[in-house]
């Protein structure tokens, strides 16, 4: 066991160690982090770069009193570590353990949830400015790192942070990489920045000799500030920061411990902001994580001595089906293009920017920027495909309703991770795009059944002429065969996967196949099942509803998504459009009105009552209630639930007698 982290459990502890061993405890502290993250799986790279800065911010301020704001948040693994969870570390990302983001209602360390980058500044200045409201007395730091900084959302922080003149920290974590190589004007820009603190050593020691010159030393001081200022305009581009309002210290070496402290307690005290740049190595202290900074980002679980990956054996995973797709379209159509926010690889727009690096196009963390991007291109002539998770397409929402949807501009959304994450959690589950733009004019929406109708849904979202976005789930498909040609899908139609006459199951994505399985288990019961493709869930393909909505006793719609809003209410919506001489018997299964927490998908399904158990009980009882309520033969179903079959086994075909009123209403959902 260690001999330093094992006495760690509260900042205070750390205090309480001398500082030279504190290098001692950063290497006891990246032990923890390969033994667990080689188990649980997690964002490996970006902890191990941040271990001395972690140390050296708890060693100096008094955590939870003074507050530190961690941008998304994956990288507080070792500031949980310092703050008394070591004991369940290794629940890390599992089923009812410690979150991979820092957690307001985890700790009381943590002071704000995260998960979607840019989002500290914009915290940490409005806590700051709290306490001012209040006369309160304490620090607060944002941490960001350099690819979170080119989120628009930061520089909005930045900016007001500049203006108001707060009292507050932002640390920027520069190890140049976002997930993949960061991109753009400010990673540009950073990286230009003198590394070490020589520069910042000798204006020092230049300020010291000249304010010591009696009578002129201090007009020659106030020179050398200007002459600073040139030079910094020139070379030490902190001078954005400093444009800003934000005094500019380093770089920094974030693997310095004793450096860090020296500049953290230089600065505790300080008025007004302050950007503390400081220079990290993404994996630090792992040679295969540093070497490969955007593969070991999100580790997997893996072997610790060789540094491979426990590769499970799967089917081929929606994103690399996508990738190829996208690829094989584009040799005919040079016109497409693969647009991502620094998820190149999560998205696989990596693998088209091998064969198309021209047509390639990484933002940074900039969905906005994303989208808009996307538009204008579009009205150029070009078929953009925005290649966003479901859950960041959220950042964007208004750049998708007034620059795309309005304007009828056709960009097609690739929203990957749609439904249930599984480790990531809450902030990253892809539960809200149906309802999200299920109410936007000219957006058409649809849902692959598998990986092979996804290859048809792209084909057919990148020629329809306006918005059409497609959504499908992390991870493998179903290993179905893939048609060799992609085919245009007529917009708006669903598919018959089965008929029925007793229960209809109509199913939205990746739900097809449990509705199957689901339907299966029935008719061994003697249930008749209808099992529907919906495909669109805007447009509905209404005519298709309504035929089972009355041709069947009861009817169920199944998504991975929030039933709010999402295909259940588009299915009630078109069976409550005309007059009816019956109510329709409709039961809308989803994710409730819930936050969805991490673990393991089939846990968290489990729990959701969307894995095959849970459906199968939800519609079984669903459908016996049905018969209670309205007992019809259909397959001779009695009303007392009990299924039998008319002594000759036909089906006495009974027409479905109309609903007592009372029942009218509770008979919808
Ligand atoms: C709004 C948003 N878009 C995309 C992501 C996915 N994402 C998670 S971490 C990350 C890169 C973070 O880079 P950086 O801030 O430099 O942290 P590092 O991992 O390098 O320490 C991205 C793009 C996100 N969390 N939030
Ligand atoms: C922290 C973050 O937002 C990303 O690293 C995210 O965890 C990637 O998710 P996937 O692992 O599903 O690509
Ligand atoms: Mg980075």
């Amino acid at each position: 066991m260690s001999k330093f982290l094992q006495k760690i459990n509260s900042p205070q502890d750390v205090k309480s160690l001398n500082r030279e061993d504190l290098p001692d405890l950063a290497a006891e502290i990246r032990d923890a982090l390969l033994n667990t993250i080689s188990k649980t799986g997690g964002h490996l790279g970006s902890n191990m770069g941040v271990v001395e800065l972690t140390i050296a911010l708890h060693y100096v301020y008094e955590s939870p009193k003074d507050m530190f704001i961690w941008d998304v948040g994956h990288q507080s693994y070792v500031h949980k570590l310092l703050t008394g969870r070591k004991e369940r570390f290794h629940t890390l990302r599992q089923y009812d353990g410690l979150s991979g983001f820092t957690k307001r209602e985890e700790n009381e360390h943590d002071h704000w949830n995260c998960g979607h980058g840019g989002t500290s500044i914009s915290a940490a200045v409005a806590f700051a400015k709290a306490r001012d409201l209040k006369k309160e007395d304490y620090n607060v730091l944002a941490v960001i790192g350099d690819g979170s900084m080119t989120a628009g959302m930061a520089f909005e922080g930045l900016n007001h942070t500049g203006h108001l003149q707060t009292d507050m920290v932002v640390v920027l974590n520069d190890n140049e990489m976002s997930i993949s190589t960061n991109v753009g004007g400010m990673s540009a820009h950073l990286s230009q920045i003198m590394t070490g603190q020589v520069m910042t050593k000798i204006k020092r020691e230049i300020d010291q000799l000249l304010l010591a010159i009696p009578g002129i030393g201090k007009d020659i001081s106030h020179y050398a500030h200007k002459l600073d200022e040139a030079i910094k305009g020139v070379f030490i581009p902190g001078r954005l920061f400093e444009d800003l309002g934000f005094r500019y210290i380093g770089p920094v070496d974030g693997h310095n411990t004793e450096a860090l402290i020296d500049c953290f307690e230089s600065i505790k005290d300080l008025k007004g902001p302050t950007l503390v740049h400081v220079i990290t190595r993404k994996g630090k202290g792992y040679k295969v994580a540093e070497d490969e900074a955007d593969v070991w980002h999100g580790a997997s679980p893996f072997d610790i001595e060789t540094g491979t990956f426990h590769k499970k054996a799967s089917n081929p995973n929606y994103t690399s089906v996508f990738a190829q797709a996208m690829i094989d379209l584009a040799k005919e159509d040079e016109s497409i293009i693969g647009i991502t926010a620094a998820m190149p690889d999560g998205t696989g727009i990596s693998k088209f920017g091998k064969e198309f690096p021209e047509r390639t196009f990484d933002v940074g963390m900039a969905e906005q920027h994303a989208v808009d991007f996307a538009g204008a291109m579009a009205l150029k002539g070009l078929r953009p495909v925005a290649a966003i998770y479901s859950t960041f397409l959220q950042r964007a929402y208004d750049q998708v309703v007034h620059d795309v949807c309005l304007m009828n501009i056709p960009v097609v959304f690739a929203m990957d991770r749609a439904g249930i994450v599984g480790e990531d959690g809450a902030t990253h589950q892809g539960l809200y795009d149906i309802a999200y733009l299920r109410t936007l004019p000219n957006m058409v929406i649809m849902a692959p059944k598998d990986e092979n109708e996804m290859r048809h849904m792209l084909k057919t979202a990148i020629y329809h002429d306006g918005p059409a976005a497609l959504r499908y789930p992390r991870g493998a498909g179903l290993g179905v065969d893939l048609d060799p040609k992609m085919k245009e899908l007529e917009i708006g139609k669903g598919e018959v996967i089965q008929d029925g006459k007793d229960i209809a199951l109509i199913a939205y994505g990746h739900m097809v196949r449990p509705a199957e399985e689901v339907a299966a288990k029935l008719e061994e019961k003697g249930i008749s099942v209808a099992v529907i493709n919906a495909r669109f869930v805007k447009p509905l393909d209404e005519e298709l509803v309504l035929r089972y909505a009355h041709s069947t006793q009861c009817m169920v719609t199944l998504e991975e998504h929030s039933v709010q809003g999402g295909f259940g209410s588009a299915v009630l919506e078109a069976l409550h459009k005309e007059p009816s001489e019956r109510a329709f018997q409709v039961k809308c299964i989803g994710v409730g009105d819930l936050v969805v927490e991490h673990g393991a998908p089939a846990l968290v399904r489990r729990d959701l009552k969307i894995d095959h158990n849970g459906l199968l009980e939800t519609i079984s009882d669903f459908y016996d209630q049905v018969m209670e309520i309205s007992p019809v033969a259909g397959m001779g179903h009695q009303g007392n639930g009990n299924h039998n079959h008319s002594s000759n086994g036909n089906k006495e075909n009974v027409a479905n007698p109309p609903l007592r009123s009372d029942l009218r209403k509770s008979a919808i959902l």
